[in-house]
């Protein structure tokens, strides 16, 4: 059986949710699952925009077709060409035999790489701020190239002052048949999931998302269609407001992250004995991770939710302990930056970690590192307590 939402007199919601997968793109885990969005513009032209993952295929083509309603579909714009939203083209193809595939020069040599399709006569080819009626709605396209592939695009109605915008605004989690933003508490319910979304597949790109943001910041916008998560019609600065922090990296919490891994204990204790010592001179907003059962990409959301970082690890063959290396590289490769970072290392014969750790932190932009090859030998003893402090004496300073 079908089921669909109306956004607005002549739009439709036609996507689902899957709470089966365990991990998007079989990297980040999904407890609280996903929703592939697709919407259908009923006008004298049906317009579809994007379609959706594989694994609601089945319940999408019968949402459109129940939407449908007989008539045929006219168009699809395809905003974003990743298989989660465009794995249902070559059934629409067969389906609609007269449909034609709006998209623009990046589309279209896409569709090819993934598909063996034959579109001759079926493509419409579309530039920046290029426009097309549909009948009473005007469709107004705006690239935004790298938010996150080369081809994205999002397309404005102007008559209802809807933007379609693709993977940008969007989140995990699946959508528990509320899909607008007002009928959940986004803040206290969805505002993690979407921080752990943008952060690792959009994070790298904060120049790209600023540059739409620039471009969206022109538009009346009543409408934000993402193609993951709700719908937003309300409240609107709220949700760009957490784009424009992200995207130029600012913090959004004065506050500490401490991420320590620790095989026997030791690292671990030692964190525990700074935590206490910063509760104690005031600091209140302290996350602690052990990040041996944190996943990395709730470390790399945290890393851009945080002021101050201090990251914890012993030494392990003459190496960072693995889970902390690969933390540090993803951190770099989502350019994770503007942070003030405290290292603390571990080692009972050559203690390497804090220095290499410091190393791969300085190859970060503007990171303001607070240690320097602070390094406990097996376990933090007395002697060590006046470094100890002296670092929490700095952390306060500037936390505060
Ligand atoms: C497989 C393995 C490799 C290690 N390699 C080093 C090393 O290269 N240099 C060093 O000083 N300590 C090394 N260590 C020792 C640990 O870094 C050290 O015991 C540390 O105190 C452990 O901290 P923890 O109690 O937080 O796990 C190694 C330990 C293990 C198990």
């Amino acid at each position: 059986m079908y089921y669909f939402r109306k956004v607005t007199d002549d739009l439709y919601w036609v996507g689902g949710n899957d709470r089966r997968l365990e991990l998007f793109e079989n990297l980040f885990p999904i407890p609280n699952g996903v929703s592939y969005n697709s919407y259908l513009l009923m006008d004298e032209k049906t317009v579809l925009f994007d379609t959706v993952d594989t694994s609601i295929g089945r319940q999408f083509l019968e949402n459109i077709e129940a939407v449908l309603d007989g008539r045929s579909l006219d168009y699809l714009v395809i905003n974003h060409m990743e298989p989660d939203h465009c794995s249902l083209i070559d059934e629409l193809v067969i389906r609609h035999p007269d449909m034609k595939i709006i998209g623009n020069a990046k589309t279209f040599p896409m569709i090819g790489q993934f598909y063996d399709l034959d579109l001759e006569g079926k493509t419409v080819t579309v530039k920046e701020g290029e426009t097309f009626s549909s009948g009473k709605h005007t469709l107004h396209f705006v690239m935004a190239p790298m938010v996150h592939w080369p081809e994205v695009m999002m397309t404005y109605d102007e008559t209802d002052k809807v933007l379609f915008s693709a993977d940008a605004f969007g989140t995990f989690g699946a959508m528990n048949g509320t899909i607008f933003n007002d009928e959940i508490d986004f803040d206290r319910d969805w505002l993690d999931d979407a921080r752990r979304y943008y952060t690792n597949i959009v994070g790298k790109y904060g120049v790209q998302v600023q540059n739409v943001l620039k471009k969206a910041s022109a538009l009346d916008i009543q409408y934000i269609c993402p193609l993951h998560g709700p719908v937003w019609r309300s409240n609107l600065a709220y949700l760009l407001e957490k784009y424009n922090t992200w995207s130029t990296y600012k913090p959004e919490m004065q506050g500490v992250m401490i991420a320590y891994a620790s095989m026997y204990g030791n690292t671990e204790n030692a964190v525990n004995v700074l935590a206490v010592k910063l509760a104690d001179a005031g600091v209140k907003e302290i996350k602690m991770h052990d990040i041996s059962r944190t996943h990395v990409s709730q470390l790399i959301s945290d890393s851009f939710k945080y002021s101050h970082l201090v990251l914890a690890a012993p030494t392990y063959n003459g190496g960072i302990y693995p889970v902390m290396a690969n933390y540090l590289d993803d951190m770099k490769a989502l350019s994770v930056q503007g942070r003030t970072v405290a290292v603390l290392g571990n080692g009972s014969w050559a203690p390497m970690s804090a220095k290499q750790m410091e190393a791969k932190i300085s190859e970060m932009k503007n990171m303001t590192l607070l240690t320097d090859n602070f390094a406990v030998k097996s376990a933090l003893k007395g002697t060590q307590m006046s470094e100890l402090d002296a670092l929490v004496e700095k952390l306060v300073e500037s936390i505060l």
